[in-house]
């Protein structure tokens, strides 16, 4: 079920630049008992990237009601929401572009996450690099030909997730969650500073370590410090978290750091 600009419908209009150029950006939202997990900070992470990508003003008060609405008495489901900066402009210009597209859908929740929860899942690398942009890292744009990509070439494989690295090799997150590892109290995470989505349930993750008994680092690591980690786990909105059994060759078996978050994720 989709809602642009308020109005109940499914047709977009071919000039908008969400699909000229994915120029926009979006999130994803897990509705619990009808309301929005995490409503304030998607709403502010939109509010971030509207301002990073220079989008022309965006009716907020309407956006928020709109996923509000969307969510309204649903059990458990998806709720996605994507701004673009609408139609106009020559070519890639901006310039005349003053009506931003709200386009708001709302879709079951994957009931596969539920079953992954208790079993945990594997991990596998993704032939597929992120590039470094520190202009676009962090952001939820609507420029995910490299998840496509990734996405592609996991469901060849045998495993529930991929790692992914950049284009010098280091670390930075999954297809479509983000990435935590463990080492006695220290917790690490990629810095996202080159690559990578800077995801709510990774921030919702930080704000629970601090205070705890673990220590929080965000770094810039290869792929082989997974060796000697503990506990591997990923996050996402929906998720919302997963602990991790495999990693390539290498075996996780604790769920110390998993059984401390995983009540107030
Ligand atoms: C790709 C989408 O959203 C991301 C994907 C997931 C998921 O597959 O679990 C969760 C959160 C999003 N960052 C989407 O089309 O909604
Ligand atoms: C590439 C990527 N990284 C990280 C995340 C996690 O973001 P969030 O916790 O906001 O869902 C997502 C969302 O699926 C994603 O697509």
């Amino acid at each position: 079920m989709y809602w642009i600009n308020g109005q109940q419908q499914n047709t977009l209009i071919p000039s908008d630049r969400g699909l000229q150029f994915g120029d926009g950006c979006f999130t994803t939202a897990r509705i619990v008992e009808g309301e929005i997990d995490l409503l304030p900070w998607h709403i502010e992470r939109m509010q971030q990237a509207a301002q990073r990508l220079l989008l022309p003003a965006v009716d907020w008060l309407a956006f928020e009601r709109e996923m509000v609405c969307a969510a309204e008495s649903i059990p458990l489901g998806v709720v996605k929401a994507i701004l673009t900066r609408g139609s106009g402009g020559r070519g890639y210009s901006p310039q005349g572009c003053e009506h931003p597209t709200r386009i708001i859908s709302r879709s079951s929740y994957p009931q596969y996450y539920l079953q992954w929860r208790e079993r945990g899942i594997n991990l596998v690398l993704s032939p597929v690099p992120l590039a470094r942009n520190p202009l676009l890292a962090g952001l939820k744009h609507l420029n995910r030909l490299e998840q496509v990509l990734i996405r592609a070439h996991l469901d060849q494989a045998d495993a529930h997730e991929a790692l992914v690295l950049d284009t010098a090799g280091m670390l930075v997150e999954c297809c479509a969650a983000n990435l935590f590892w463990r080492k006695g109290k220290a917790v690490f995470t990629p810095n996202l500073e080159q690559a990578g989505v800077a995801g709510l349930m990774r921030r919702r993750v930080i704000a629970l370590l601090v205070g705890s008994e673990y220590q929080l680092h965000c770094v810039s690591e290869p792929l082989e410090t997974l060796a000697d980690a503990d506990e591997v786990l990923v996050s996402n909105a929906l998720m919302p978290l997963l602990p991790v059994n495999n990693a390539q060759s290498w075996c996780y078996h604790s769920r110390q750091l998993y059984d401390f978050l995983r009540p107030h994720c």
